[in-house]
């Protein structure tokens, strides 16, 4: 008798093709340097639930730790850790030609507070750090998934709010970025009556003034130049 394949969860991108030019396919013969394998399960995208990595001897010390989920081509994750020495920054991504644009920035810029894991940063944040253990979370401009039919596969959920809040450490924070109004709009609903957050800036409008350490990507300066404003929030874990 045939087995039923279980039913795969609903995710929040396509893999696209993993076709490299010259300069990333070097890049990515060289990949140990920055990307950390972890054990699969039934994709190539997944983590075997029960995985765990020690950070602290990947990095070979102990600082706090900085997850991107979604870093595409790098540009605010090598930006933002060459300005912040004193942290550890993981990010993960599912694009590997973007994966290895990434490690060309690295490279150039010699930065050793980076590593990057090719997986689903959803499953990689529940597996992979243990409660409040993650000193900062960042999804910048997350894939909109606009149409209702989509939405669905929407990153920012209730149930990845929960998973958020119990990553990140006591005095943490989840930064989000987006130029999408109805995204901004989506997390405020989502997000702002969580049970397990704070909006910091719920007394102000809702919106958190944009970061000066992050750079504007080449997302962002297509939302900007359509003529979309771009949307900062910012959680916390709540305490009561
Ligand atoms: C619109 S791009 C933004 C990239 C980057 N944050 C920036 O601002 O330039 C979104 C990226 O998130 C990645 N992505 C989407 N869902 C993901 C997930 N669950 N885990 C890892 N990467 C994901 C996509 O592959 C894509 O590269």
């Amino acid at each position: 008798m045939e087995l039923q394949r279980p039913h795969r969860e609903v995710v929040s991108f396509v893999r696209r093709s993993t076709r490299m030019n010259k300069s990333q396919e070097r890049a990515w013969t060289q990949r140990e340097r920055y990307l950390v394998d972890v054990p699969r399960d039934d994709t190539s995208t997944s983590i075997a639930p029960g995985a765990t990595i020690d950070w602290p001897q990947v990095f070979g010390r102990t600082a706090p730790l900085v997850v991107e989920i979604g870093s595409g081509t790098g540009d605010s994750l090598v930006a933002m850790a060459a300005a912040d020495p004193a942290r550890d920054h993981i990010a993960f991504e599912v694009f590997r030609p973007a994966m290895a644009s990434t490690m060309i920035k690295l490279n150039a810029a010699g930065i050793t507070n980076v590593r990057l894991v090719e997986a689903n940063g959803v499953s990689g944040l529940e597996e992979l750090f243990s409660p409040g253990q993650v000193d900062e979370l960042w999804t910048f401009f997350p894939d909109p998934w606009h149409k209702a039919r989509h939405n669905k596969r929407r990153l920012v959920d209730t149930a990845f709010g929960a998973l958020v809040a119990s990553r990140l450490a006591p005095t943490g924070v989840w930064r989000i970025a987006t130029d999408w109004a109805d995204y901004a709009e989506h997390c405020r609903e989502v997000l702002d009556d969580h049970p397990d957050l704070i909006n910091e800036y719920a007394d102000s409008g809702g919106f958190a003034p944009r970061l000066d350490a992050r750079p504007i990507t080449k997302y962002e300066q297509r939302g900007l130049r359509a003529g979309r404003d771009v949307f900062d929030l910012t959680y916390r874990r709540r305490h009561d």
